[in-house]
């Protein structure tokens, strides 16, 4: 539980009887009469709540309360204020978006103490639910998802990481096979050396030869100083090659020479450098195919085809978007200074979970971002990530049904019993451990 500080905005004088009831229930308190020495005084002091204490509501005074009002920093806030204020419409939007809760004068002390208690429980919970975040979130190897696909996925990459092999990579588009490519990285023997990506694709051609493998210097006009080329910067580690199925076929070529005899020849150089690096490759194209085509060398394709996985698509692990979601909106939150966005609505997850992510984890991503930096409200509504209602009010799919009936089923039983794990998992039919891996998957905090 975080300390029950409360730092009270007033408009001139401290009212008394107030101050001696919140001083009776164990608040320590600080005061501010001036709107913009809020956020320097709340962080420093590590305050849970803030009450702001109106004797009148205006617009003036609600766009400099919407100025501070900052709900995910931390902070629950309460706004008492008189009985008309509700009566202004931008006054009622900014409490119904940012506010914890308003009491209207006159002041009934037991009431907006009651409030104050549960603002400063909700305070602590947020806070122990932002201390376990990075757990929930993402794993070891840096990927978020806890569906049947993603375990098999974590598994092929564990075993494939402690080989020296080459590793092939297939999947769709931004579904994830760079961050597989880390992992692998990662888990392996080669994780204090670099990781070297290099996206064979955005190589320009005329260039390619020297980017790969280094040259000499005066090996062509321009060619100052030597240069090491991307291959062997990766010496000791591991050499990703995304879009593999864009490299020139002359460059094929002596990637397979490297490949055998693990050295490299640079451009106007006359000796082989032996060079020791692992080549993990990806490419969203069938590169079967591109055999079949002459687009790429058979020979090559065989010897990076040794070990292979693939990640799948957004589309076939729906129930990981949720918690993708959650991980992408902390991501960009932290990366705002100040953002008022606390999460999604149910319509949001429904519509995201209706989607079918053609553009899979990037476009999750993308959305996310667009959505956390224009929204207006407190929640994201499906409009802000750009998905139809339509998506998930015709085509509700299963899962998303599902997903959201388990997760209000949960929630429902543990406020019945008072959140009492073992009671809860009791009433539902399943095991305590089943139940907190529910609960996780969901982002439920846990008692306690
Ligand atoms: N399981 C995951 N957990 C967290 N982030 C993920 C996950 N999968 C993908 N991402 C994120 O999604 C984005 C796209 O992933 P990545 O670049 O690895 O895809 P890709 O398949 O290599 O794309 P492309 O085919 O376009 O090269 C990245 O920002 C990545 O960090």
């Amino acid at each position: 539980m975080l300390a029950r500080r409360l730092l009270c905005v007033v408009p001139h004088t401290r009212p008394a009887g107030l101050e001696r009831h919140l001083r009776a229930e164990g608040w320590e308190l600080f005061w501010v009469t001036d709107l913009s020495a809020v956020q320097r005084l709340r962080q420093r002091m590590g305050i849970s709540c803030c009450l702001v204490l109106l004797d009148q509501v205006d617009l003036a005074i609600t766009a400099a309360l919407d100025a501070v009002v900052r709900p995910t920093d931390g902070a629950e806030w309460v706004v008492l204020c008189p009985g008309r204020a509700m009566e202004l419409p931008a006054f009622r939007e900014l409490v119904a978006d940012a506010f914890f809760d308003y009491h209207t004068e006159p002041v009934d002390p037991s009431c907006l103490l009651q409030i104050l208690a549960h603002a400063h429980r909700r305070a602590s919970l947020r806070a122990t639910c932002r201390e376990a975040a990075p757990a929930h979130g993402a794993d070891s190897l840096g990927m978020v998802g806890q569906s049947a696909a993603m375990a098999r996925l974590r598994t092929q990459i564990r075993k494939v990481a402690v080989t020296e092999a080459p590793v092939l990579i297939g999947g769709e588009s931004g579904s994830g096979k760079e961050l597989a490519a880390q992992a692998i990285h990662h888990g392996s023997a080669r994780a204090d050396g670099p990781f070297v990506a290099v996206n064979c694709g955005a190589i320009v051609p005329a260039l390619a030869q020297s980017e790969l493998f280094g040259h000499e210097r005066g090996s062509f006009t321009g060619a100052l100083t030597d240069r090491r080329g991307l291959i062997a910067s990766a010496q000791g580690g591991t050499l990703f090659l995304d879009e593999i199925g864009d490299l020139p076929l002359d460059l094929q070529t002596n990637l397979l020479r490297f490949l055998q005899e693990k050295t490299i020849q640079r451009v106007g150089g006359a000796r082989s450098l032996p060079v020791d690096v692992r080549v993990v490759a990806a490419s969203h194209i069938d590169l079967a195919e591109a055999v079949a085509c002459g687009k790429f060398r058979e020979d090559l394709y065989y010897r990076l085809h040794v070990l292979s996985i693939t990640v799948p698509p957004l589309r076939e692990r729906k129930e990981d978007v949720p918690m993708l979601a959650q991980h992408f909106y902390r991501r960009c939150s932290a990366d705002l200074r100040t953002t008022k966005v606390e999460g999604f609505s149910r319509q949001a997850v429904a519509a995201m979970m209706a989607h079918d992510w053609p553009g899979n984890v990037r476009e999750l991503f993308n959305r996310v971002q667009r959505a956390v930096v224009m929204t207006d409200s407190r929640l994201i509504a499906p409009d802000d990530l750009e998905l139809s209602c339509d998506e998930h009010e015709h085509g509700v799919c299963l899962d998303a049904a599902r997903t959201l009936a388990e997760r209000d089923a949960i929630r429902f039983t543990l406020d019945r019993t008072g959140r009492n794990v073992t009671h809860a998992a009791r009433e539902l039919g399943v095991s305590r451990m089943t139940l907190y891996r529910l609960m996780e998957k969901h982002r439920i905090a846990s008692p306690g």
